[in-house]
């Protein structure tokens, strides 16, 4: 009888909630007796009885009414010590027509009878948690590009849980320095306090955690493992994407951790705006606290970047090599350290000093686009700046003998290295048509047959484009 009731009940519910949800929050369900109008349903875990209780009340209750009349109740029945041998199911009185609590605070009835499941946590959970202890604030350069973030991450590394920066949201480009930041607040508190419980997570090992914790039935210890942190710091939130399991359960552990004033802190490659495929409800959670960016950082802060690891390896690098690795490797710091690393092995591979011409093979062999990176902008400003001469006059009319052998000398390098067609090339000069483009490059080619002095600029030019010091 009372397995029919249920059925009926669940086939009310299936059409009303999403069937990925159903599936994971219903079938787990057993029901186990209908005494008079009281009907038992197991549960495997405290939390989902919370989960239940929070987001499928009005469901239920509307189940209970259609199946068992407005004098229906239903009864919970909680699975607790799931590890042990003899279970033994509690059975929490909650009539489903009273209004529950929210989540986190204390809404089943008699919760002091409710036990925690066991205390021995699975080995795949114990295996996160750690800090790289490299990721300092010392070793982390401020510029313009980290500025707020670096002092967003400071302040809620004085005070985790309790500034309003919480969540912390840090977001920007691949390589930028995330992860170096969040740990950084990470390796502070741990100082301050050894005894707090802080957390490092990938969100790509937090979603297989959760999935293997689904496969050996250990949900519930997945979720009071991360529940019972008082820094949670999860990288890369965009993994979550498209992943609505792992999303609900994260929103669930979020919830919870920010109600008992516990901090967390995120990464994301994107602001929370655009990260699609999340959940809006989750989105909006993480707009709640301070969202700070982290731009790519300018040519000095690179250069500080490169000078505070080689002084940490205790290497010495010429001005020089230092300012080209800072001038060509513009966007990604990861890669910046890539080329120093390999450009420090190499030198002592083949015992030689490093120097320009050392990085420069390098940074060939490392960088791919490292050619092709040059446009038309910049060859322009590169030559405007070299002549000394209006950017805009290139682009104008004017007829003007240094200004004519200029915008010549940009055409002839945008041919040479661009992948723009002639016509292209003549729309970027004021659109002049390719004839003009050609004759430009002619013109160029004689004049460094016949001219000492111009053959010398066209090739300064050229390198300055090749180690794009402009
Ligand atoms: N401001 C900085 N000062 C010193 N080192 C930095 C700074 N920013 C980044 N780095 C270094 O650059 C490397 C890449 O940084 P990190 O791994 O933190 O980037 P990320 O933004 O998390 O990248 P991803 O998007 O791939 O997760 C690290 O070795 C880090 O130490």
């Amino acid at each position: 009888m009372h397995q029919q009731i249920w059925e009926n009940c669940l086939n009310l519910v299936k059409h009303e909630i999403q069937e990925q949800s159903f599936k994971t929050w219903f079938l787990p369900i057993t029901p186990i007796k209908l005494d008079k109008s009281v009907l038992t349903i197991q549960v495997p875990s405290q939390f989902f009885y919370e989960w239940l209780e929070d987001n499928y009340v009005h469901i239920l209750r509307k189940a209970i009414l259609q199946e068992l009349g407005p004098n229906g109740r239903l009864e919970y029945s909680v699975v607790i010590d799931r590890g042990n041998e003899q279970a033994k199911p509690l059975t929490v009185n909650y009539p489903v027509n009273k209004a529950p609590g929210r989540f986190g605070q204390n809404h089943v009835g008699n919760g002091q009878n409710v036990q925690q499941s066991p205390a021995v946590t699975p080995e795949f959970l114990t295996l996160t948690g750690k800090l790289n202890p490299i990721y300092v604030f010392d070793s982390y350069i401020e510029g313009d590009c980290n500025r707020l973030a670096r002092s967003a991450g400071y302040a809620v590394a004085q005070r985790p849980g309790v500034t309003s920066f919480n969540p912390l949201m840090i977001y920007g480009g691949v390589g930028l320095g995330k992860t170096h930041l969040v740990q950084a607040v990470g390796n502070q508190i741990m100082e301050s306090n050894p005894d707090a419980k802080v957390l490092y997570v990938a969100s790509e090992k937090f979603t297989n955690q959760f999935i293997e914790s689904l496969r050996n039935n250990a949900v519930q210890d997945f979720i009071n493992f991360y529940q019972k942190v008082d820094v949670l710091i999860i990288d890369d939130v965009q993994f979550l994407r498209d992943k609505e399991r792992t999303q609900e359960i994260f929103f669930h552990i979020f919830n919870h951790l920010h109600q008992s004033g516990k901090q967390i802190i995120m990464t994301s490659d994107c602001p929370p705006r655009e990260l699609k495929g999340l959940q809006e409800r989750l989105v909006s959670r993480f707009k709640w606290g301070l969202t700070a960016d982290i731009q790519t950082p300018d040519f000095e802060t690179r250069v500080a970047i490169i000078q505070k690891k080689t002084q940490a390896e205790g290497i010495v690098i010429p001005e020089d090599v230092l300012e080209y690795l800072a001038y060509t490797i513009d966007s990604n710091i990861r890669e910046l350290e890539g080329v120093m690393i390999s450009l420090i092995a190499h030198s002592s591979l083949v015992k030689r000093e490093i120097d320009l011409e050392l990085a420069k093979q390098i940074i060939k062999n490392i960088v791919n686009d490292y050619d092709t990176e040059v446009g038309i902008d910049y060859i322009q400003k590169a030559v405007s700046d070299y002549f000394n001469v209006a950017l805009e006059d290139l682009k104008a009319k004017t007829r003007k003998k240094e200004i004519v052998i200029a915008r010549q000398v940009a055409m002839y390098f945008s041919k040479d290295y661009t992948n723009h067609s002639l016509k292209s090339i003549g729309y970027h000069f004021g659109g002049r048509d390719h004839s003009t483009v050609i004759h430009a490059v002619q013109a160029v080619n004689d004049m460094i047959d016949t001219d000492a002095k111009f053959r010398y600029s066209v090739d300064e030019l050229k390198k300055r484009l090749k180690m794009r010091t402009v």
